[in-house]
């Protein structure tokens, strides 16, 4: 699903963030993605959603090169992908039920089709019966979820989180990563970034650990977890 390729992000400003980082997530597979504040966690997924461009190195999305996505199509490639991130980024003066259905106005899909979508996503992260409130009035777990909803609706095959749990306590940390594992479990590709150690821990799955800027961990080629 994703493939990187002795990738190099240096940012304007002199700053290297990412130096030669090599992995493969296969498709279908859920792994975490760990390390130090500043290890290069969020400018690997920022490379993947071509929020930002490598310096060097290839990025394989779905077998395509990314780098030959021109910037008028990154929409349509950004299509492909879930993001999740931990402020959610829900838009405050609209209800939940609009929320979770702008990536499908975006996309054009229908205005017989939107209802049924949004509907069969609140579904799926338990929030049915909250489609007409504001985000204010939901709990900071119930908001995740929301971004959640927004970033499944459109059926991408890759969900990409960013400290998803980073604001919420164990428990509700421990519910949303078992609803990205609910995900996982009917096909969806899943690469999450977390510095929550103890819960990754418990989610048995494979763990790429970066260090400035660098991976000093790779779980995905160990053999302990092939299938
Ligand atoms: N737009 C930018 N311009 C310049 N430097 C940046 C930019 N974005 C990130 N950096 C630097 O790149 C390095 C890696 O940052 P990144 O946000 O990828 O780390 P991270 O592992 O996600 O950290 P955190 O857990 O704190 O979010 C940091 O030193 C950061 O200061």
């Amino acid at each position: 699903m994703i493939e990187f390729h002795q990738v190099f992000k240096r940012y304007e400003g002199g700053h290297e963030a990412l130096k030669g980082v090599s992995f493969e997530l296969p498709a279908g597979e859920m792994a975490f993605l760990t390390g130090h504040s500043g290890a290069g966690k969020s400018t690997l997924l920022k490379l993947i959603a071509l929020m930002e461009r490598p310096t060097r190195g290839q990025v394989i999305l779905d077998g395509q090169n990314i780098s030959k996505v021109k910037d008028r199509h990154i929409p349509y490639h950004r299509r492909k992908i879930g993001m999740i991130f931990q402020d959610h980024r829900l838009l405050f003066d609209r209800t939940v039920f609009d929320n979770v259905a702008l990536p499908l106005i975006i996309a054009g899909v229908s205005d017989r089709e939107i209802p049924k979508r949004v509907r069969a996503a609140l579904d799926k992260v338990g929030l049915l019966s909250k489609e007409k409130q504001l985000p204010i009035q939901l709990s900071g777990g119930e908001q995740q979820r929301v971004g959640i909803a927004r970033a499944v609706v459109n059926k991408p095959p890759l969900l990409l989180a960013d400290e998803p749990t980073g604001n919420l306590d164990p428990e509700l940390s421990a519910d949303i990563m078992n609803l990205f594992a609910e995900f996982n479990q009917v096909g969806v590709s899943v690469l999450i970034a977390s510095h929550d150690l103890a819960l990754i821990a418990r989610m048995r799955h494979p763990v790429i650990t970066l260090k400035e800027g660098r991976t000093i961990r790779n779980e995905l080629a160990e053999a302990a977890f092939d299938e």
